[in-house]
């Protein structure tokens, strides 16, 4: 038996004796499709199907009275899901509301907790973050009359794809007022340590904030003991709550009772709001920091999906997905070699997250090329494609067959008869 055969067979042991096999037939995709792509928009389940219908059905029966009577009564909606999310994070339910989206709760979040003072003025964050947090941190400085170029800092990478942990701390300095960093970069896929950043960032009096898009339903967090200050993530990633679904937002327990920075009337504490008086009595719960009406045909979806990260357990989606990627990166190596690919994640388990980052000159057309074969990569510019194999639906012969594809399209060189630029999104 050659390489590739061991290999296969390896695949085919790991899935059978795969206790989180069984998910897969939840989630809908083409026979054909190899979806790699559930760090960018994750597939739609029956379940998450099925709790949308309900409110649309609740729409339909209740009218009006869909907010409090319904199966899934609209206005318990957004804190429903927070209890239901907040042991992936680990937080108390008090915690964790569903609202808004990434970059909307943190607008919130940096008018609630960036309050520059005396010397401390400025904002510590990274130069990979996602564009759409750094615009947002840009804005919050302007609000205040400060100008970013001098009051935000941004960490440097030595290599382009990843952060250190130290220098990152060793730039908290006495003028830092706050912290926002990913906890697991969007392109290379490495994840922070948050504990050792918090706990170094409040050493110095410094308010600290994450956002775990990349991490959330990915992997288990602490956020609650870590004490980090707060939090904001999407669901239509690893959470598949479909696009544009409602995103989420975690405030620590000590910041509670405490005004949001941008007010509306879903601040509001709940017994309080329809008494429509003017001066608002916000909620003592991290409900505080809605705003407005919940877009709940964008949140029903949750329910259903976090039912399944009830039952299959977030450590053991994580273990699952460490031993996929692991799986993934041995057989990049055995089966790639020369063909000048790169793997730009961290190896350790404890640095890197759901996603395997795989660097080529060529990546643009190379993800053009897998597409055609129905294997579904995203492309991150100038030079990344991005493999994340999802535990609750992606198998090892799955993540087998994407790699052998692979070889096929670099020793054929199908990719030539592609540009070698970006489509719209990917
Ligand atoms: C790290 C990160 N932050 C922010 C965003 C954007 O968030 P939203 O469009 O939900 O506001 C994304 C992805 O779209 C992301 O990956
Ligand atoms: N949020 C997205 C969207 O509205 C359209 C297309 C893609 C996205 C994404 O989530 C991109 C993703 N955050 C990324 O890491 O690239």
């Amino acid at each position: 038996m050659d390489n590739s055969n061991i290999a296969r067979q390896e695949a085919i042991e790991l899935d059978n004796q795969d206790k989180l096999a069984h998910f897969k037939q939840e989630f809908y995709i083409g026979d054909e499709t190899l979806y790699m792509d559930g760090n960018s928009l994750g597939l739609l389940s029956k379940r998450a199907e099925e709790t949308l219908l309900t409110s649309l059905e609740d729409w339909k029966h209740h009218a009006i009275e869909g907010w409090t009577d319904g199966e899934q009564p609209w206005y318990y909606m957004s804190e429903k899901l927070g209890e239901m999310t907040a042991p992936l994070i680990g937080a108390k339910k008090e915690e964790v509301i569903n609202t808004g989206s990434i970059t909307t709760n943190l607008h919130q979040l940096l008018a609630t907790f960036f309050k520059p003072e005396g010397k401390k003025t400025k904002i510590l964050a990274d130069t990979l973050n996602f564009p759409s947090d750094i615009y947002a941190l840009k804005s919050q400085l302007r609000l205040h009359g400060l100008d970013p170029e001098e009051h935000l800092i941004q960490v440097p990478s030595d290599d382009g794809r990843t952060l250190d942990e130290d220098t990152i701390i060793e730039l908290m300095n006495n003028d830092v007022a706050l912290l926002l960093l990913p906890s697991v970069l969007y392109r290379s896929g490495q994840l922070l340590d948050i504990k050792k950043l918090t706990e170094a960032a409040h050493e110095k009096g410094i308010i600290v904030g994450f956002d775990l898009a990349h991490s959330i339903g990915a992997l288990p967090h602490e956020l609650h003991e870590w004490e980090v200050d707060f939090a904001v993530w999407c669901t239509y990633k690893y959470l598949n709550s479909g696009p544009g679904g409602v995103g989420g937002l975690f405030v620590h327990e000590k910041h509670l009772g405490q005004a949001p920075g941008l007010a509306g009337w879903f601040s509001s504490r709940k017994d309080k709001q329809f008494d429509m008086d003017h001066t608002l009595i916000p909620a003592e719960t991290a409900g505080a920091f809605q705003i407005g009406t919940p877009h709940i045909l964008s949140s029903a979806p949750l329910i259903g999906s976090l039912k399944i990260f009830e039952e299959a357990g977030i450590e053991n989606i994580r273990k699952k997905s460490l031993q996929q990627t692991e799986f993934m990166m041995k057989l990049i190596e055995q089966e790639l070699d020369g063909f000048g690919f790169t793997i730009a994640n961290p190896r350790e388990n404890k640095r890197r997250g759901g996603h395997v980052s795989l660097e080529h000159d060529e990546a643009a057309r190379i993800c053009k090329a897998l597409k055609e074969k129905h294997i579904i990569p995203d492309f991150r510019s100038p030079n990344v494609i991005r493999l994340a194999p999802i535990a609750l639906y992606v198998s090892y012969e799955d993540i087998f067959e994407v790699v052998m594809h692979l070889k096929e399209i670099m020793e054929k060189q199908s990719y030539k008869k592609f540009e070698n630029e970006r489509g719209i999104i990917a």
